[in-house]
């Protein structure tokens, strides 16, 4: 599959549009941008050793910072083996072999690599990912947030609780976000 043949741009399509509409994903990463969808397939024998992503990605006038990199996960576990993505952060290596449709969001500065494939073909889809707040330490301060306005709404509806904490997430976004 080749970019720009019409299938791989069909599929790079499907992949952007279940980006955009996923709530949760918009929620956590605020994404500003987002490159095209790549996609690697790994057959028997590969795998991809440990590194970082490109910073910024894209020519001079389209220029993307790599802030996270999400990957879709193409194929069904049960039909290979190894092809673990395996990310290293803050000391601890987290080891990520999904269903197939699941998609796992890193953040691109992190140490990462994907174990050889030992048994069949792993493809998978990677978008990478500017976010309006470039610090993820800020970025999960906005998801607790968000996560505590929807435990209160489910506890007690649009109370005076769950419109300090909506206000002050969004004052929060509003001095942290680059635009
Ligand atoms: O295939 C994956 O899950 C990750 C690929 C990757 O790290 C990359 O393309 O930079
Ligand atoms: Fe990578």
């Amino acid at each position: 599959m080749t970019q720009g043949a019409p299938e791989y741009e069909q599929i790079a399509r499907i992949v952007r549009e279940a980006f955009m509409r996923s709530g949760e994903l918009q929620a956590a990463l605020l994404p500003a941008m987002a490159t095209s969808v790549l996609f690697n397939r790994y057959s028997q024998g590969m795998e991809y050793g440990p590194h970082v992503d490109t910073p910024v990605m894209g020519s001079m006038s389209n220029a993307i910072r790599s802030d996270i990199a999400i990957t879709i996960f193409l194929s069904d576990p049960q039909s290979y083996d190894g092809g673990e993505l395996t990310v290293f952060m803050n000391g601890i290596s987290s080891q990520f072999k999904l269903e197939a449709g699941a998609a796992i969001a890193y953040p691109a500065n992190t140490l990462h690599h994907v174990t050889p494939v030992t048994r069949g073909v792993r493809d998978a889809a990677i978008i990478w990912v500017q976010s309006q707040v470039r610090d993820p330490a800020k970025r999960e301060v906005l998801w607790d947030m968000e996560n505590a306005k929807h435990l209160t709404f489910k506890r007690e509806g649009k109370s005076q609780a769950f419109d300090l904490i909506s206000k002050s997430r969004a004052n929060l976004i509003r001095m942290w976000a680059e635009t």
